[in-house]
């Protein structure tokens, strides 16, 4: 089998972590890809090595200088994200497909190194109001950090043309099955010729 790479990119708050863990536990041969980071673990609610690998900016600025990413962006003013080669190695070798999660510039720059082997879908929210709302109800954010995220997200929103495909998200069901139904029917597609 050849390993195939699923994209989820959308403004902070659209819903893709939600609709990502939604596809990990209906579908079993999906991967979630774990991507390094620099900020720090949000208390006990996230691990190291599972929602990601906490780095420091120090040992991130080695991976950069040993090319050992695949794209890497300041996300946040201080905060880097990066998705690792050898993560994508690692879940082909175990005979899965890797799912991603990652912002919209960090997605398009996944599809272009990938190409026909990667699916990018941009996850949509209904309006940038639904989405601040989201946002200070998921109760992870200071106002200040809600306020940056809101403020990107009207940036990223102009990038969703450039994506393969996109959800919606205002009914969560009926953005799950479409996005169970987008990932089944590429997963079963002729594997891409690279
Ligand atoms: N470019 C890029 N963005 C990433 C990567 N991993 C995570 N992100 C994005 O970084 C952003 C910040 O995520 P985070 O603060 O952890 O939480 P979130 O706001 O709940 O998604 C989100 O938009 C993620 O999708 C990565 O490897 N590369
Ligand atoms: N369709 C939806 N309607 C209402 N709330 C939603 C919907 N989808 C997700 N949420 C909630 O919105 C918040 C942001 O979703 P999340 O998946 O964390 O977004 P992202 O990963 O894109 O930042 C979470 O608290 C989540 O439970």
């Amino acid at each position: 089998m050849q390993g195939k790479i699923i994209i989820f990119s959308a403004p902070s708050g659209a819903g893709k972590t939600t609709i990502v863990k939604h596809l990990l536990q209906v579908n079993p041969n999906l991967a979630f890809s774990i991507s390094a980071c620099t900020r720090d673990k949000r208390g006990r609610t996230e691990e190291n090595g599972k929602d990601y690998y906490f780095i420091t900016p120090e040992d991130f600025k080695q991976k950069i200088e040993n090319d050992e990413f695949v794209e890497w962006e300041e996300v946040y003013e201080g905060a880097f994200y990066g998705t690792l080669k050898s993560e994508i190695e690692r879940i082909w070798e175990s005979g899965k497909h890797a799912i991603l999660d990652v912002d919209v510039k960090g997605g398009l720059s996944i599809k272009h190194f990938y190409k026909e082997r990667a699916l990018a879908i941009f996850v949509k929210p209904p309006s940038v109001e639904e989405l601040a709302k989201r946002l200070t109800a998921r109760a992870t954010d200071s106002a200040s950090s809600i306020s940056s995220r809101v403020f990107k997200a009207e940036f990223e929103m102009k990038f969703e043309d450039q994506f393969d495909e996109v959800i919606v998200n205002d009914n969560l069901q009926e953005a799950c099955s479409k996005a169970e139904k987008l990932v089944e029917e590429f997963l079963n597609a002729e594997p891409a010729i690279v």
